[in-house]
Formats: C-alpha cells, sequence, structure tokens
C-alpha cells in the first residue's frame, strides 16, 4: 500500500491525474487492447477530472481506446437530472475528451429489472478484461461506491439502500432537502473493486480524516469498506494533508519520508 499525502486538495487532483494519465500513456491502448478504467463520482475527484481534460488539451493523453465503468448510480432519478451520475460524468468529464460514448459505462437506475442490470454490469467488466485501474473515493464513514458500513467485504454489482449519514451528505446536490435524495443507488461492490489490477483512493478534508485511519491503520472491517484494500496487492491512498488528522505522527512521517520516491511515478 502506498500514502500519498499532498498539502492540498488541488495538489491531490494533480497527483491523481496525472497518475491516471501517465498508467494510461504507458499501457499504450490500443483498438485491441483498451486501457479499462473504474470512475468515481463526487466532489472529491471533481479537481482530477479538471487536470485530466487539461492533459488532453494539451495532449498528454487520449481516451480514444479507453473503456470507463463508473462506481455507481441513484436509483430511480431520471437519467437527465442535474445530480444523476450520468450528468455528473458527461459535464464534467466526458464530454471534454475525446472518450468514444460507446466505451463508458455507467449503471443504469431507471432499468426495468435493477437486479439484471447489475448482473450485467458484472459480465460487462469481464467481458472488457477487468478493470486495469479503479479509481475511488470514499464517504466520511468510510464507504467506497455505495458500500455502505456493513457491507460484504465479498459484496458484487447490486441494489443497496442508502444509509441516514449517506442521505445526510449528499443532501447538499438536493436543494439540502432529505427528501429530495433518493433512498437507493446501484453500485458495484468491494470485490468488484478489489478484482481490478489496480485501485487508487482519493481522500480530502478533515472530515474524512477518521476514515483514513480506519482504511490504513486498523483492521479489515465491513464496518469501514474501504479498509477492505489492505487486502489488495496494489492500492495507493492519495490524501491532503487534513485528511491525515487522525493518523498517527508516525505513520505520517514514515509516509512522508517516501515521498521523493514516490513523486517519481507522476514524472
Ligand atoms: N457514492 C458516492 C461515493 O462514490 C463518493 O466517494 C462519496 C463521497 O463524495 P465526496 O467526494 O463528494 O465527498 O459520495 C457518494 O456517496
Amino acid at each position: 500500500m502506498k500514502l500519498i499525502i499532498e498539502e492540498s486538495g488541488e495538489a491531490v487532483a494533480e497527483f491523481a491525474a496525472r497518475y491516471v494519465a501517465r498508467r494510461i500513456r504507458q499501457f499504450s491502448p490500443n483498438p485491441e487492447k483498451l486501457f479499462v478504467l473504474g470512475l468515481p463520482t463526487g466532489s472529491t475527484p471533481l479537481g482530477m477530472y479538471k487536470k485530466l481534460i487539461e492533459l488532453h488539451k494539451k495532449g498528454f493523453v487520449s481516451f480514444r481506446f479507453v473503456k470507463t465503468f463508473n462506481m455507481d448510480e441513484y436509483v430511480g432519478l431520471p437519467r437527465d437530472h442535474p445530480e444523476s451520475y450520468h450528468s455528473f460524468m458527461f459535464q464534467n468529464f466526458f464530454r471534454h475528451i475525446d472518450i468514444d460514448p460507446n466505451n463508458v459505462n455507467i449503471l443504469d437506475g431507471n432499468a426495468e429489472d435493477l437486479e439484471k442490470e447489475c448482473a450485467e454490469y458484472e459480465r460487462k467488466i469481464e467481458e472488457a478484461g477487468g478493470v486495469e485501474l479503479f479509481v475511488g473515493g470514499i464517504g466520511p464513514d468510510g464507504h467506497v461506491a455505495f458500500n455502505e458500513p456493513g457491507s460484504s467485504l465479498a459484496s458484487r454489482t447490486r441494489i443497496k439502500t442508502l444509509n441516514a449519514d449517506t442521505i445526510q451528505a449528499n443532501a447538499r446536490f438536493f436543494e439540502n432537502d432529505l427528501s429530495k435524495v433518493p433512498t437507493q443507488a446501484l453500485t458495484v461492490g468491494v470485490q468488484t473493486v478489489m478484482d481490478a489490477k489496480e485501485v487508487v483512493i482519493l481522500i480530502t478534508g478533515a472530515h474524512k480524516a477518521l476514515a483514513l485511519h480506519k482504511a490504513i491503520e486498523e483492521g479489515v472491517s465491513h464496518m469501514w469498506t474501504v479498509s477492505a484494500f489492505q487486502m489488495h496487492p496494489l492500492v495507493t491512498f492519495i490524501a491532503d494533508e487534513d485528511a491525515t488528522l487522525e493518523l498517527k505522527v508516525k505513520t505520517v512521517k514514515y509516509f512522508k519520508g517516501l515521498m521523493a520516491h514516490h513523486k517519481k511515478l507522476i514524472e
């Protein structure tokens, strides 16, 4: 496991974008060999998307041969609702880059048969050869995608009922009106993300500090689903200073001591 500690959310975004762009370039995708990228929504990855768009516009990275799978989507929210994850992804990322819309996969929260939709999604990931790099964010309670506390660490794509904390956290996107926040979502499972060859988790802000502590300094627990990645062979947490507030000084010093080495990952 790597922990990258950057000064600010902006620097986290920069690191993440350069890391993702570099991975895609190194992979040299082509029509026969697409780079399969798992993507999150939320305010944390927004900066990364902005920087990736900049890198794309500068000609540093192309998404022509990239296939994406998003982590989650609300159930029952119209696809064109401004807060649907479909809208989020096209507004903030896809429409600014050269990705083929046919290579974009986002769960359909309005599918007639939601269980079938989830099973199909797993099948599509498998058919694509698995995810090369899954980028994720987390909730303050340590949930990854919509794998709320108590979710099985062996879970796969399925329907989840959102807990009160998540509904509360996401109310800011729905005029702070709890009644407007969807109560269910489709989400990849913890195991779906675990199956990716590589996982990168972005964590910013003091409100996520406890989650980062639980993610890396305590044991694996389904009550903090992000902690499952302790068992992943290739995982990188990219955090800002604020998110490290609950970590031991020793942990922070240890990882900061490795920063010169880790910076080489984005050179
Ligand atoms: N389903 C999403 C998660 O995938 C995301 O990581 C989390 C944090 O969002 P933010 O980055 O806005 O704090 O929000 C939602 O619950």
